[in-house]
């Protein structure tokens, strides 16, 4: 499936990194959705029990699928392409370090508006400015703008 075939979408926080508070969890995933939804018509609605598309959780080693996680660097989360079941899910590498607005650590918001951008079925560009380029740079979620490669790669999809 190469994306949703509806442009609103559940999402569910099934549970909390000790790195931050839960208040800070919830408005890094909140605002990383926001990134998407301001350049697309999708719409996020967050839900508390029950099957959601995006599935958030974070884990370590092996966390029930078959992409176990690596320990502290290397692969900080992953997520998987849309689809029914895990399809949209998102799943945070519990041995990183993660922040709200510190640059020391990997900034949730970063990485997870990375892997929504997975979610909703981008993959890697190879825009070295992209969100969705491969590797982590840090950028003040305060001020984030989402670069023009991504936006073009979105709309390409849902525009
Ligand atoms: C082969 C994949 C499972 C790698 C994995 C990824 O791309 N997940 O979406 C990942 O965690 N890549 C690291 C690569 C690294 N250690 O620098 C990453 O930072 N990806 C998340 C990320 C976050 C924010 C921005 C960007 N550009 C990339
Ligand atoms: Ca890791
Ligand atoms: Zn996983
Ligand atoms: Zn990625």
């Amino acid at each position: 499936n190469l994306k949703w075939q509806k442009n609103s979408l559940t999402y569910r926080i099934e549970n909390y990194t000790p790195d931050m508070s839960v208040a800070e969890v919830d408005d890094s995933i909140d605002k990383a959705l926001q990134v998407w939804a301001k350049v697309t018509p999708l719409r996020f609605t967050r839900i508390y029990s029950g099957i959601a598309d995006i599935m958030i959780s974070f884990g370590r080693g092996a966390h029930g699928d078959y992409y176990p996680f690596d320990g502290p660097d290397g692969t900080l989360a992953h997520a998987f392409a849309p689809s029914p079941g895990i399809g949209g899910d998102a799943h945070f590498d519990e041995d990183e370090t993660f922040t709200f607005r510190s640059n020391t650590g990997y900034v949730l918001f970063m990485v997870a508006a990375h892997e929504f951008g997975h979610s909703l079925g981008l993959s890697h560009s190879e825009d070295p400015g992209a969100l969705m380029y491969p590797v982590y740079s840090y950028s003040n979620p305060d001020t984030y703008v989402l670069p023009r490669d991504d936006i073009n790669g979105i709309q390409s999809l849902y525009g």
